[in-house]
């Protein structure tokens, strides 16, 4: 089970993300409680391994914008979430970053149908932490997926049972208060992914 996790803005967390095992670690850099700049992302993605992928979050910007944002912060991989046209992905094809398309279920589920190398099937209101209902994208979406939306460490088993994703994405779930991330969540919420799997 491929597990990202979204929005961190402190060391510490991006520390014990990278410990705990995390597969992705996002850094949110558009209007949002856990927004950083890209020079503070460019800081905190250099704690980050090579292994570990580093996603810039993005919605509504434009290409031009998201290009810039990526090259300050050195980001490995670009996030566009909501309702960004298919041509945003092929004006950022040549940046040389990994492209992940972040949608809800009323959109198109196959994974590439935008030139993405990576799909999230989130929430309607990303990042709200809203659980909705995930088993209705079973078999859906194809291709490298991630389910995200209201995940937290106590639902994670059931959100994987229900939706069969390749992997979980999760922000809201391992904090204590909007933006606040917090160590204990993120370990938790990455061994109970794992067990899920
Ligand atoms: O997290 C945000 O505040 C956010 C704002 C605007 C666009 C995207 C955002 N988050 C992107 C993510 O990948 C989140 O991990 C995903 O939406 C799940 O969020 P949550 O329900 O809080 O776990």
């Amino acid at each position: 089970m491929y597990v990202k996790i979204c929005g961190l803005s402190e060391p510490e967390h991006v520390a014990t993300a990278v410990e705990a095992g995390a597969d992705a670690i996002g850094f949110v850099m558009t209007r949002s409680p856990r927004r950083v700049t890209p020079e503070r992302a460019a800081e905190l993605a250099a704690l980050v391994p090579e292994h570990v992928l580093t996603v810039g979050v993005f919605r509504g910007e434009d290409p031009e914008t998201v290009r810039a944002a990526a090259l300050v912060s050195g980001v490995r991989a670009v996030q566009l979430h909501g309702k960004h046209p298919h041509g945003d992905f092929t004006a950022l094809k040549d940046l040389g970053r990994s492209l992940v398309r972040a949608v809800d279920a009323a959109a198109d589920l196959r994974c590439g149908a935008f030139d993405e190398d990576l799909l999230i099937v989130d929430a309607p209101h990303a990042g709200s932490g809203q659980p909705w209902d995930w088993a209705a994208v079973r078999g859906r979406p194809s291709g490298r997926w991630m389910l995200a939306g209201g995940l937290d460490p106590a639902n994670v088993a059931e959100a994987v049972a229900a939706a069969a994703p390749w992997g979980v994405d999760v922000s809201s779930g391992v904090e204590t208060a909007p933006g606040v991330k917090d160590s204990a969540l993120i370990t938790a919420f990455l061994t109970a992914a794992r067990r899920a799997a």
